[in-house]
Parts: structure tokens; C-alpha cells; sequence
């Protein structure tokens, strides 16, 4: 069965341990929190204090996608603020394997993000070293965008080179997944769909997720 990981950046932030312990009892797998920074992608959300005001509040997984550039600036502070899995955008730095490593010296799962521009190849020589590849499923920076189709290839294309190769990293999608796409990405092979808008939306948020994993 698929999992499921509600994005906060579509929470209320006035309410956000409300909001998050709402999804949590809707039965959310991972809690999803985007960081940006305003020059790898053109907004800017929060930073690890979010995370770290979060945290007391519950044990579910944080899985924190990095839209920084340059992440291994920031990638101890956000291990230190309570992250259980760390995703960095490929795009951002020029050094992947060496980032990756420094996520891993904080005992923190790792993780490598696709833009709907970049192809598979790209991360190609460190699928063996990570725990999680994201294909965006749209252009990071804002919730509520539209599916890209083309990126349903990529999904099939990391799950066949697991195959292959017995790699061992969860695939996951985040970027206009609703009611809709989710049993399109689900086909391709997707194991963790991220979903901001449409699930914060849902009036009725466990049905929601129930539908999703079904
Ligand atoms: O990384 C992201 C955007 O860059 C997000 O996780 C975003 O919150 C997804 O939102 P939606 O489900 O509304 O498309
Ligand atoms: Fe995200």
C-alpha cells in the first residue's frame, strides 16, 4: 500500500499543530515540509524553526524537502531540528554524493529530488546511496499547480532500475497529486504521494486518505 504525506505548506499557519495533528489522525504516513528559500525556487516558506517547534508535538516521520540552494549550508541544522528524512533537489548543488553523505553522518534518512526538467540519469550514480527519490510531479515553489504529465515516465523508469538493481529507495511524487492523479502515479509505481492542496481542502481529510491509498 502506497503512503501518504500531507504537505504543511497548505496548512493553516495560524493553526499549525492543530492542522497537523488533524492530518495525523486522518491517518498521514509522513508529515511533508517544504523549505524555500526564495533563489532556488521563487518563494520563500519557512526555515528549521518550524521543524523544531513541530517536533515535541509527535513521532511521525518528517520528511523534509530542501528547495535551497546549495543545501549542504543548511542540512545539519534542519538533522538537528528533529528531520527523520532529508530530500535535496539535484539541481541545487554540485556536489550530491557529498551532501548526501552529510545527511547520512546525522543519521538521517537521504533523499534526491528531480525537477519535471531533469531526467532519471541525472541521479543515476547515486541511487545506490539514498533512501528516497522524489520526482516532482510539478515546478516546486507553490502548492495548488497542475499535474505534468511527462514526469509519469520517470516513475516507471526508477522502478524498473530498482528492480534491476535492487536498490532499495522509496519513490515518491509530490505536485498536483489529488483524488485524480494519485492512482495515475500509483500505476506508474509511486511508493509516497505528497499531497498539499487537495488533501488540506478535503472537507473530510481521513476519507481523503483512505481514497488515496485504496
Ligand atoms: O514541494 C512542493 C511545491 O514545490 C510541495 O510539496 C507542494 O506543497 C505540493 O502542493 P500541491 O499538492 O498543492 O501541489
Ligand atoms: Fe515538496
Amino acid at each position: 500500500m502506497v503512503k501518504i504525506a500531507p504537505s504543511i505548506l497548505s496548512a493553516d499557519f495560524k493553526r499549525l499543530e492543530a492542522d497537523v495533528s488533524d492530518m495525523i489522525q486522518a491517518g498521514a504516513d509522513y508529515l511533508h515540509i517544504d523549505i524555500m528559500d526564495g533563489t532556488f525556487v521563487p518563494n520563500i516558506s519557512f526555515g528549521p524553526m518550524v521543524i523544531e517547534a513541530l517536533r515535541p508535538t509527535t513521532d511521525l516521520t518528517f520528511d523534509v524537502h530542501m528547495m535551497v540552494q546549495d543545501p549542504e549550508r543548511y542540512v545539519d541544522e534542519v538533522a538537528k531540528a528533529g528531520a527523520d528524512i532529508i530530500s535535496v533537489q539535484v539541481e541545487a548543488t554540485k556536489h550530491i554524493h557529498r551532501v548526501i553523505q552529510q545527511i547520512h553522518a546525522n543519521d538521517v534518512k537521504a533523499g534526491v529530488v528531480i525537477n519535471p526538467g531533469t531526467p532519471v540519469s541525472a541521479l543515476e550514480a547515486v541511487l545506490a546511496d539514498v533512501e528516497l527519490v522524489l520526482v516532482m510531479t510539478v515546478n516546486p515553489g507553490f502548492g495548488g499547480q497542475s499535474f505534468i504529465e511527462s514526469t509519469l515516465e520517470k516513475i516507471r523508469q526508477l522502478r524498473q532500475l530498482r528492480e534491476e538493481h535492487g536498490y532499495q529507495y522509496e519513490i515518491q511524487v509530490d505536485g498536483g497529486i489529488n483524488d485524480k492523479t494519485a492512482d495515475r502515479v500509483k500505476e506508474a509505481g509511486a511508493d509516497v504521494l505528497v499531497s498539499g492542496s487537495y488533501l488540506f481542502a478535503s472537507a473530510d481529510r481521513a476519507q481523503a486518505i483512505a481514497e488515496m491509498k485504496a
